[in-house]
């Protein structure tokens, strides 16, 4: 688990992460979700002590990270997968890691191919590595320590369709076996897939967070009918709110149930009717207009 309380960050007169409290719970993947300066790889770094607080706390299996006695094998992180010594080989970074947390046995062939890199690719110098394997080496050394625990920083970065998928499927196996998952991205589409939890961050403040599946289920419903005007009407009788949609149709924040059943009172077949499906990504431009660099083209 990964408790984060009040963490505050102050560069100057810039405040970088703002009050941000979160649980990240064991079994679960959280999405820490943000635009680009929003605070993530700030708040990801106090929770591993490179960069001190201002004020707040946070704690890694019920313990702060300086007193965890031996930190990677207690939570694996990748906060920058470029940041690894270029003129070494994967194997040779793998085989360092393990000697630093000095683990028994020899788990460097075991994450090789954990991570599909093959023997040729683990002889290389990373500084020859693409993005893609150099991430995938990030999670080999976040994983070699069989921590409980993983913390990553845009994980999805450089990695091919068929890597993310891999990707996805590695860290739900390790929730699904008890262990913590907390990454970043502003991949939303990607986080909307895996994440059971999700902290959306806009200008260091958090705007909004809950398991997936409640925020989706908050978007709404989209119901059609030939006649709108009617239909439209029916649901107004029945004392349910109605919007234009974008997508066609009438937009209610009412769930899908109830907009059928009124429907059906008033007599009006439906030729449409399922939940918005804009998604996170709606729901996170609309909650972070105010934090995002673009302005909306008119
Ligand atoms: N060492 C530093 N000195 C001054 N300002 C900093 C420092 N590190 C981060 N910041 C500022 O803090 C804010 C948050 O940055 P942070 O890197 O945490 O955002 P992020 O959400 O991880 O962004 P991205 O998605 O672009 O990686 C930004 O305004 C950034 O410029």
């Amino acid at each position: 688990m990964i408790t984060i309380d009040a963490l505050t960050k102050k560069y100057g007169r810039t405040t970088a992460v703002d009050g941000v409290s979160f649980v990240a719970q064991p079994g679960r993947v959280t999405g820490f979700l943000g635009p680009n300066g929003a605070g993530k790889s700030t708040t990801m770094r106090m929770v591993v002590g490179l960069t001190k607080p201002t004020s707040g706390s946070s704690t890694v299996a019920g313990r702060a990270f300086a007193d965890l006695p031996n930190p990677g094998r207690e939570i694996g992180v990748m906060l920058d997968a470029s940041a690894q010594h270029a003129g070494r080989t994967g194997r040779e970074i793998l085989t360092i890691v393990q000697q630093t947390l000095g683990l028994p046995g020899n788990r460097v062939d075991e994450m090789l191919d954990l991570v599909s890199l093959t023997e040729a690719e683990a002889d290389r110098r990373v500084g020859n590595y693409s993005l893609g394997m150099r991430q995938r080496l990030g999670i080999a050394s976040a994983l070699i320590g069989n921590p409980a625990v993983l913390m990553l920083d845009e994980p999805a970065n450089g990695l091919d369709p068929a890597g993310i998928r891999w990707m996805r499927d590695l860290l739900r196996g390790f929730a699904d076996q008890g262990g913590t998952v907390l990454l970043s991205s502003h991949l939303l589409r990607e986080v909307e897939i895996i994440a059971d939890d999700l902290v959306m961050i806009g200008h260091g403040r958090i705007v909004c967070e809950g398991s997936t599946a409640e925020l989706l289920q908050s978007m709404g419903t989209i119901a059609r009918a030939d006649d709108l005007t009617a239909l439209r009407r029916a649901l107004h009788a029945a004392g349910i709110e109605t919007t234009e949609s974008d997508q066609g149709g009438v937009a209610t924040p009412a769930e899908p149930a109830r907009v059928g059943q009124a429907a059906f009172a008033a007599g009006i077949a439906l030729t449409e009717l399922r939940t918005a499906d804009g998604g996170l990504e709606d729901m996170f431009l609309e909650l972070t207009t105010d934090t995002q660099r673009e302005r909306k083209v008119a």
